[in-house]
C-alpha cells in the first residue's frame, strides 16, 4: 500500500508540494475536527461539575472547530484536485513530446489503441482520483493516530488499545491491497483492450460495411466489454471479503475500548466525566481510519495505471540530447547499411550516394524496402548495420529535431490534423505569415479551392483532412513541405487518389516543390523516373542497379525487363 502512496507522490512531479501541502492542511483540518473533544470534556464538565460559566468558551471552542475544518477542507479539495489535474497534464505533455523521439518500432509493438487508451481513460483514473486517495488514505491514518495518541493525556490505556487497533486495521488493508494486486492488473489491461477495440470498430467501420461485417466486429467489442466487466467484478469480489474484515476489526476495537472503559468505570478508576468523554471519542476514532480503508481500494488500480503510464513515459528514445548540427550540404550516403524488422533483412550492406541538389528515383516491386530506405534517412528507424550520412554527418549525430529541419517528407497517405488549413500548412513553419502561406499555396495549385471554401484558409479540416478530395490534401501537404522549405524532400509519389485533372495539377505542385533541392523519390511514373538524375532499383534488400533512364535501359537488367514488361508488370505500378 505505501508502495503505491510513493509511487503518486512521485508520479506527481513537479507538483508534489501541492500535495504535501494538501496533507498537512488536510491534518490540521483533522485537528480543527479533533477540538470537538476538548469542547465535549468541557461540557460534560459544565453539567456533571455545574460549571455553567465555561459554556461560553465551549461554544467558541465549537466554532473554531467548526470554522478550522470547514476552512481546512476546502482548501485542501482545491489543492487535491489542481494537483491531479496538473500533474495528469504534466504527464500526457511529456508522454506526447516523448512519443516522437521513439523509434517507429515501439508503435508496431504497442499498438495506437493501446497508446489512447493509457493516455485518455487511464490517466483520466489518475486525474480524479489519485491525489484525493493520498491525501485521505494517508490523512485518515495520520488523523486517526493523532487522535488516538491525544487519549494518552485522558487514559493511557484506552489510548494503547485504540492504538493496536489502528495498526490491526493497517494490517488488513496492506493484506487486501497484495489480494488485489493482481486483478487490479487485469482489470487495468482488460479496460484497455475494451477501448482499443471500440476504437479500432469506429475506425475501421467503412471497411466493416463494406463486407457487412458490423456484427462479427460488434462481437470483439461486446467480448471486451464482457471482459472488462468480469474483471471489474473480481477486483470487487476479491476486496469485498477484506472489507468485511476491515469492519469487523474496527467493531471489535471499539467494542473493546468501550468494554475496557466500563472495566476502568466499575473499578473506580475513571472518573465518570472522563468516562463518558472516553465513550463518545470511542464512537469517533476509527472514522477516518474507515473512510482511508475504503480509499485504499483504490490503489492498487491507481498503481496498475501509473504503471502503464510510466511504461510509455519510460520507453527508451533515440538519444534527444545530441548535436545542433548544421550540415555541409544536402547530400545523403548511405555506407553498408543493413536494416532488418525483427529478423526480416530489408536492406543489406546498400551503399548508395545521393549528391546535393540532384534527383534520385527509387524503383522496385512492391515490398522491396523502397519505404523503408525513405524512412532510415529521417531516421525513423536506427540501422542495425553501416550508417547513414545527410549533409555529412551521420544521423545518429544529429539532435533529432536538427535532422529533420533539413528534411521534408511527403507521404502517399497525406495526414492532415484538425485544424485550419492555413495551421495544418503553417504546421512545419509555424511563425510563417498569412502571405507567406498563400504564396506557398498558390505554388502548389490549392490556393483556387481554399479560397472557394467559404472560411477560406480558416476553413476547420475533419480529422485526418477528412473533408477534402485526396488530390487536394496531397496538394495541402506539398504547400506544406514547401513552406518548410528544408533542402532535402523525400517524397512518395501518389498513385491513387488523384484524377486527371487533379493530377497536372499536382505534377505543376510537385515540379515547384522540387525545385533547387535534393530529391529522393518513390517513383510511380514513367515520366518522372526518366527524369531522374538517377534510378536506384531496390529487390530483395539490395541495390540490385543504379543510374539514369538511358543508361538502364542499355543494360538490359531488372530494370529494362519491367520497362518491357511495364504494361503486365502489376507489382510495379509505373504508369
Ligand atoms: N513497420 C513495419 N514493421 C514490420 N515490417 C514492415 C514495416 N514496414 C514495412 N515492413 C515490411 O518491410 C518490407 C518492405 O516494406 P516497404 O514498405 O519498405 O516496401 P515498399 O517497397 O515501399 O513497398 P510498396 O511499394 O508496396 O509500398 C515489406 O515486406 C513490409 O511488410
Amino acid at each position: 500500500m505505501f508502495g503505491v502512496l510513493k509511487k503518486i507522490f512521485s508520479f506527481a512531479g513537479s507538483r508534489k508540494k501541492l500535495l504535501i501541502k494538501a496533507i498537512i492542511i488536510a491534518f490540521l483540518g483533522a485537528l480543527f475536527s479533533a477540538l470537538q473533544v476538548v469542547a465535549i470534556v468541557l461540557t460534560l464538565d459544565c453539567i456533571l461539575l455545574g460549571k455553567v460559566d465555561s459554556i461560553w468558551l465551549i461554544l467558541l471552542i465549537m466554532l473554531i472547530s467548526i470554522a478550522g475544518h470547514a476552512f481546512c477542507s476546502y482548501h485542501s479539495i482545491n489543492l487535491e484536485t489542481e494537483t491531479g489535474y496538473c500533474m495528469v497534464a504534466e504527464k500526457r505533455i511529456h508522454i506526447g513530446n516523448r512519443l516522437r523521439y521513439i523509434p517507429m518500432g515501439y508503435f508496431n509493438d504497442n499498438s495506437l489503441g493501446n497508446i489512447t487508451a493509457v493516455v485518455t481513460t487511464t490517466l483520466a483514473d489518475v486525474e480524479n482520483t489519485a491525489a484525493r486517495c493520498l491525501v485521505l488514505v494517508l490523512g485518515g491514518f495520520l488523523n486517526t493516530l493523532a487522535l488516538c495518541l491525544m487519549l494518552v493525556f485522558v487514559e493511557w490505556r484506552i489510548s494503547l488499545l485504540s492504538v493496536i487497533g489502528i495498526f490491526a486495521y493497517l494490517l488488513a488493508t496492506e493484506l487486501s491491497q497484495r489480494a488485489a494486486y493482481k486483478t487490479a492488473y487485469a482489470r487495468q489491461h482488460a479496460q484497455e483492450n475494451l477501448v482499443e477495440a471500440v476504437l479500432e470498430y469506429i475506425q475501421g467501420m467503412s471497411v466493416v460495411k463494406s463486407y457487412g461485417l458490423e456484427k462479427d466486429n460488434g462481437q470483439t467489442v461486446s467480448r471486451a466489454v464482457d471482459d472488462s466487466s468480469k474483471k471489474a467484478l473480481s477486483l470487487e469480489y476479491s476486496l469485498v471479503p477484506w472489507m468485511a474484515i476491515r469492519q469487523l476489526i474496527i467493531r471489535i476495537f471499539s467494542i473493546s475500548i468501550v468494554l475496557r472503559i466500563l472495566f476502568l468505570y466499575s473499578a473506580g478508576t475513571l472518573p465518570l466525566s472522563r468516562c463518558l468523554l472516553l465513550l463518545i471519542a470511542s464512537f469517533m476514532i476509527y472514522q477516518d481510519l474507515e473512510s482511508a480503508g475504503n480509499m485504499s481500494n483504490n490503489l492498487q488500480l491507481l498503481g496498475a495505471s501509473m504503471e502503464q503510464a510510466n511504461a510509455i513515459d519510460n520507453t527508451p528514445t533515440m538519444d534527444i540530447d545530441r548535436e545542433e548540427l548544421i550540415p555541409i550540404d544536402s547530400s545523403i550516403s548511405f555506407k553498408d547499411v543493413s536494416f532488418a524488422y525483427g529478423s526480416q533483412m530489408i536492406l543489406d550492406h546498400v551503399n548508395l550516394t545521393i549528391p546535393a541538389g540532384t534527383t534520385t528515383a527509387i524503383v522496385g516491386p512492391s515490398g522491396s524496402g523502397k519505404t523503408t530506405l525513405c524512412n532510415l534517412i529521417a531516421r525513423f528507424w536506427d540501422v542495425q548495420g553501416g550508417a547513414i550520412f545527410v549533409g555529412g554527418y551521420n544521423v545518429k549525430d544529429y539532435k533529432l529535431d536538427s535532422l529533420m529541419n533539413n528534411i521534408s517528407m511527403v507521404f502517399q497517405n497525406v495526414y492532415l490534423f484538425q485544424d485550419t488549413i492555413e495551421n495544418n500548412i503553417k504546421f512545419g513553419r509555424p511563425e510563417a505569415t498569412h502571405e507567406q502561406v498563400v504564396d506557398v499555396a498558390q505554388a502548389a495549385r490549392c490556393h483556387d479551392f481554399i479560397s472557394a471554401l467559404p472560411q477560406g484558409y480558416n476553413t476547420i479540416l475533419g480529422e485526418g483532412g477528412g473533408t477534402l478530395s485526396g488530390g487536394e490534401k496531397q496538394r495541402i501537404s506539398i504547400a506544406r513541405a514547401m513552406l518548410k522549405n528544408a533542402p532535402i524532400i523525400i517524397l512518395d509519389e501518389a498513385t491513387a487518389s488523384v484524377d486527371p485533372e487533379n493530377e497536372a495539377e499536382l505534377q505543376v505542385a510537385i515540379n515547384a516543390l522540387m525545385h533547387n533541392k535534393t530529391i529522393v523519390m518513390i517513383a510511380h511514373r514513367l515520366k518522372t523516373v526518366r527524369q531522374a538524375d538517377q534510378i536506384i532499383v531496390l529487390n530483395e534488400g539490395s541495390i540490385m542497379q543504379q543510374g539514369t533512364h538511358e543508361t538502364l535501359l542499355q543494360q538490359k537488367g531488372l530494370y529494362a525487363e519491367f520497362i518491357s514488361m511495364i504494361k503486365e508488370a502489376s507489382g510495379w505500378k509505373l504508369v
